[in-house]
């Protein structure tokens, strides 16, 4: 027997598995294949969820662990901004450390324990790095563009102003009003360039925000490989950067910027040190439930003899959401 964990950042849901716990590995087929079952309300548990998280042994030193993204569509994302604060609270538990590092796809990022955001509501910071805004990074094409900063992108959507950026994940941002936020052209952009497309070949998160006030956002995401999401917490980490670059009257380097989201709130801090930017995310780390299942039925993503106990910390969580203002009408997924 094993166990997985239901976790989430912001209402943005996710399995852990700590695949060094297991006899073997699952192959990267068998990941695949176990991820798309799980995370769909119709073939997992739990009501699925948006991916999820796998814990290795590193293969980088100096952290503790390795952690993998696999989005709910089986594809592998480099970075996941609220899935890394819940393996740190996961990791925090094994080793009894509150500072250190995780290895991701591009590198070893720093996490740390923070203060409770609320009674039963623990919270984790991480670092989000490395930042890039060229084109072949992201990468994106056929717009006449080196780099998008603030800037009509027709090619695009028309009328709307975008900045792209990987951090290390690819992300599309566009500050608009509440109302175009709840209207029908984030699903049909990202729709749009999250399948075959000339100008993000791999995909793209696509991000809009509302300025509230200063170093106060509302975000939405369209996640690669997800669809709509509950929260991005690399996503708002993005957006938070772009705002400082784009609108540096309302978001300021190195404060606290607030964050709110259809699943609840967060914080990030942006950073410029030595000619690079880096964004602090600091945010809830929710455990929902504990799951046993047999290897074997792990390998064969079979979950009709898993034995599921909830945890009592959503209750939490929702007392703390309860307590935020509102800042639109959005139902969490
Ligand atoms: N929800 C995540 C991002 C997950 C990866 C994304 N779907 C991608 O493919 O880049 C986050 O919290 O950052």
């Amino acid at each position: 027997m094993t166990q997985l964990l239901k976790v989430h950042g912001s209402q943005n849901h996710f399995f852990i598995l700590d695949q060094t716990e297991l006899d073997e590995p699952l192959t990267d087929e068998q990941l695949r294949n176990f991820t798309k079952k799980i995370t769909s309300s119709d073939t997992g548990i739990l009501d699925g969820s948006d991916g999820v998280l796998v814990v290795n042994h590193p293969t980088r030193s100096h952290a503790l662990a390795q952690m993998r993204v696999i989005n709910a569509d089986g594809s592998e994302a480099s970075m996941c901004g609220n899935g890394l604060r819940t393996v740190a609270r996961y990791l925090f538990e094994q080793f009894h450390q509150d500072h250190f590092m995780v290895d991701t796809m591009n590198a070893n990022l720093r996490v740390s324990k923070q203060a409770d955001l609320a009674e039963g509501v623990p919270a984790f910071a991480v670092e989000i790095s490395p930042v890039s805004f060229a084109n072949e990074k992201l990468p994106f094409d056929n717009v006449g563009l080196r780099r998008i900063i603030d800037q009509y992108v027709p090619e695009l959507y028309p009328g709307l102003k975008f900045t792209a950026l990987a951090v290390p994940n690819p992300h599309l941002i566009s500050f608009m009003s509440q109302k175009q936020i709840e209207g029908p052209i984030l699903g049909e952009l990202g729709e749009k360039l999250n399948q075959d497309n000339p100008y993000f070949p791999d995909g793209v998160n696509v991000n809009f925000a509302q300025i509230i006030d200063r170093n106060q956002l509302f975000v939405r995401t369209f996640e690669r490989g997800v669809g709509f999401t509950n929260a991005c917490g690399t996503g708002m980490s993005a957006t938070s950067l772009a705002l400082c670059l784009t609108h540096p009257d309302l978001g300021q380097f190195n404060q606290k910027i607030d964050v709110y989201n259809p699943g609840g709130k967060v914080q990030t801090i942006v950073h410029y040190d030595h000619d690079c930017y880096w964004i602090e995310l600091i945010g809830n780390a929710t455990f929902t439930a504990r799951i046993e299942i047999g290897e074997d039925d792990l390998r064969q993503a079979n979950f009709d003899n898993v034995k599921i106990t909830e945890t009592d910390e959503q209750t939490a969580y929702e007392r703390f959401v309860n307590n935020l203002p509102h800042f639109n009408n959005l139902q969490t997924i």
